[in-house]
């Protein structure tokens, strides 16, 4: 009797940290944060390196910090500072020459410290993913650095970056066949913590360290 080949199990995807923006609500780059006695650098790549097969980073200027060791650094493939989707296609490119047969290209932004640590296993699972980009909702809110980008697209990207005015994401995932995955709140004693908080200005570096305390005390 014929035997079923085992499926293989599906590929973890190349992903690229997105901390090429300029910081500048933060004043000081966004990438060397710290929170808890750590870069918020060092927690992205802690809570990402289970969920992909390998991490680069997207930077333009320096960080500031000592940066993990090993961590591939790209400036944009575009210079001038397209905003984040120069990022995104920074991650398409690096992509295809390190994972010629990687279909998809995963991004985070570096100003999310609480991202779910299933969300890999959660957008590969779309239906019929290939040749869709498939983003990370939570709230009715669309976080669509939270995504897993099609690397086939990345020409389109190119032209797109070259010629639109706005240079908005959500612009240009309305372009291709996309897939919304949507992620719940993180319960704590404080209340529900939306896993994409982001950090964006000093008053939301503390409202992330105060969170990340709530996290780590045990439940009463
Ligand atoms: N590669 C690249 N990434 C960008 C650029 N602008 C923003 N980003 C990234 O896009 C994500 C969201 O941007 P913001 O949260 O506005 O970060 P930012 O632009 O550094 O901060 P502000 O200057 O305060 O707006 C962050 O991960 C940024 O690093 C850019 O011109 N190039
Ligand atoms: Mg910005």
């Amino acid at each position: 009797m014929a035997t079923k080949a085992p499926e293989a199990p599906p590929k973890r995807p190349p992903a690229v940290i997105l901390a090429g923006g300029r910081s500048s609500r933060m004043g000081r780059p966004k990438a060397g944060l710290v929170l808890h006695g750590r870069t918020i650098l060092d927690h992205i790549v802690e809570r990402l390196a289970p969920q992909v097969g390998s991490i680069a980073l997207n930077l333009n200027a320096d960080a500031g910090i000592d940066l993990p060791p090993g961590l591939p650094v790209l400036a944009d493939t575009l210079p001038g500072y397209f905003g984040p989707l120069a990022g995104v296609l920074t991650a398409m490119r690096h992509a295809a020459e390190v994972a010629p047969h990687a279909a998809h290209v995963l991004t985070v932004a570096t100003d999310t410290p609480f991202f779910p640590d299933d969300l890999v296993g959660r957008l590969s699972s779309v239906p019929d993913l290939e040749g869709k980009i498939a983003a990370a909702w939570s709230a009715g809110e669309m976080h669509p650095l939270f995504a897993l980008w099609p690397v086939a697209i990345a020409d389109d990207l190119e032209a797109w970056i070259r010629t639109d005015a706005k240079l908005r994401v959500r612009a240009f995932i309305a372009r291709h066949p996309s897939a919304a995955v949507d992620f719940p709140m993180i319960a704590t004693k404080a209340g529900p913590l939306d896993p994409f908080f982001n950090i964006n200005t000093p008053e939301q570096l503390r409202e992330a360290e105060a969170w990340l305390q709530r996290l780590k005390d045990p439940k009463p």
